[in-house]
């Protein structure tokens, strides 16, 4: 195994700059840098290979088995300049055995070692992602082990009901045969309920981590694009007394009270000759209707044209500021923002909460696996003590299904392509 090292910390000027080395030559690359090495951790001087000195630096140490690689690991606390941490990589280099690490090299031995389960490793890329305070909740849950452990107990139900399946198979010649089939079937059921909690949260989990859509519609000259500026606190849309302006949609992610939102502004809704403006509309009324939400913007007391408000949607007055009836926002002003963005906050808080700790695709493609199997499992112990193998073989399709989940089977072919993001260092 070689010795790996990389920049922990992001490159640029900064207080401290951290660099790990990790793999058996840590503590020989530890000694050739610092003379002698702390035994948990200490001020050192750095010197290179002609004694020159590099850097004054806090060198942590960690033994194999007491890391976050779960290899032996030295990292170094620098003074973060560009020019110091380059002189350090560099001086790292020249040590023969150590090469730099590749991303996610760090995380990926972490991984092998059993530091962290698969979906840990998820957790863990979305955590150093987390731009907004429900990002980092999420990942955090994923990264804490959650989604393992409720594999764990997804697998001992179903091991437990393959047992007893397996149990009468053994004993099908006695006289009187214990029928399992209700506690079997109470074990899938429990674990297909779970499961299906489960799915149906991966869609709002990914909202949660790639950002919620919202989109503002409304006739022109509403104060569409008035109000995207107010609310990105920046001139992103090109606003105007013509209607008709807005033609492109506009997109704007900002943090809305911890959420991730994209907050679209769009063509305003009217019938046209206009042929520009025209696709305009028609991809304001596309891209709206796939929004997570709406917020129709409303010139005085007209009625919405073009789409209607579904249940959760917004329906506002604009230009609160000219005396408006009923609920009213302002972006020229800023009147009746706050009261907006807590609406949209509410509404998309009350999805967020369907968020479980199945957070990807990946997630949701294993747990319909299992599912299915666990059905058709089902559906077997319905036929009888004759079909008790058949069951137990579903059960056991159905606890591959899950463990790879974590990583437990089937990891090669997807570890590339969960490492393939992450940064350098981690
Ligand atoms: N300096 C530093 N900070 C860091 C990390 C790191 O690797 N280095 N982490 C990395 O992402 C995160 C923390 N995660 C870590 C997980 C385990 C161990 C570790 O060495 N565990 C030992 C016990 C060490 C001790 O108690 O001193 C163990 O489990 O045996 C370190 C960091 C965030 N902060
Ligand atoms: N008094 C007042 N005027 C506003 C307000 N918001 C926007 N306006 C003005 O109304 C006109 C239209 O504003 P826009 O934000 O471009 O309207 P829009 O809804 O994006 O219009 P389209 O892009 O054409 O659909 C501009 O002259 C703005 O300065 C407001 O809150 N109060
Ligand atoms: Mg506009």
């Amino acid at each position: 195994m070689d010795t790996v090292f990389a920049l922990a910390s992001a490159r640029g000027r900064a207080g401290v700059a951290v660099i790990r080395v990790s793999g058996p030559l840590a503590l020989d690359a530890g000694i050739a840098l610092c003379g002698s090495l702390p035994g948990s951790r200490g001020l050192r001087t750095l010197v290179d290979a002609s004694g020159e000195v590099l850097d004054e630096a806090l060198v942590l140490v960690f033994g194999e088995g007491h890391s976050f690689t779960g290899e032996a690991v030295v990292e170094f606390q620098v003074h973060g300049s560009t020019a110091v941490t380059d002189a350090l990589l560099r001086r790292l280099g020249e040590i023969a055995g150590l090469r730099l690490a590749e991303p996610g090299e760090f995380t990926r031995r972490a991984l092998e070692n059993g530091r962290l389960d698969l979906a840990q490793v998820e957790g863990l890329a979305d955590l150093i992602d987390a731009e907004t305070e429900a990002q980092r909740m999420q990942a955090q849950r994923v990264l804490s082990g959650a989604l393992g452990k409720k594999a764990d107990e997804w697998r001992r139900d179903l091991i437990r009901a393959a047992a007893l399946l397996e149990a009468t198979i053994d004993f099908a010649d006695e006289e009187v045969p214990v029928d399992v089939s209700p506690e079997v079937t109470a074990l899938i059921d429990r674990v297909q309920q779970s499961l299906a909690t489960e799915r149906d949260g991966v869609g709002i989990a990914e909202r949660i981590r790639d950002g919620f859509e919202v989109a503002i519609v409304g006739p022109p000259n509403a104060g569409k694009s008035t109000l995207l500026n107010a609310l990105a606190g920046r001139e992103a849309a090109i606003t105007s007394e013509m209607a008709g302006t807005t033609r492109d949609v506009i997109e704007v992610r900002m943090d809305l009270g911890g959420l991730p939102v994209t907050v679209l502004d769009t063509a305003g809704l009217r019938a046209t000759d206009d042929l520009v403006e025209g696709i305009g509309i028609k991809r304001a009324v596309e891209r709206a209707g796939a929004a997570d939400l709406r917020v129709f913007l409303l010139s005085d007391g007209e009625a919405p044209y073009g789409m209607e408000p579904g249940p959760d949607d917004i329906v506002v007055q604009g230009k609160a500021d000219l005396g408006r009836q009923g609920f009213a926002v302002s972006g020229r002003t800023g009147a009746g923002l706050d009261e907006l963005v807590s609406r949209i906050q509410k509404v998309l808080s009350a999805r967020a909460a369907h968020a479980g700790t199945a957070i990807r695709e990946r997630h949701r493609l294993a747990i319909i696996r299992a599912s299915e199997a666990l059905e058709n499992a089902r559906i077997e112990v319905s036929g009888g003590p004759d079909r008790a193998e058949l069951a137990a073989e579903e059960l056991r399709s159905a606890v591959r299904a899950l463990d790879s989940l974590v990583g437990r089977v089937d990891v090669e072919n997807i570890l590339d392509e969960i490492f393939a993001s992450f940064c350098l260092g981690k």
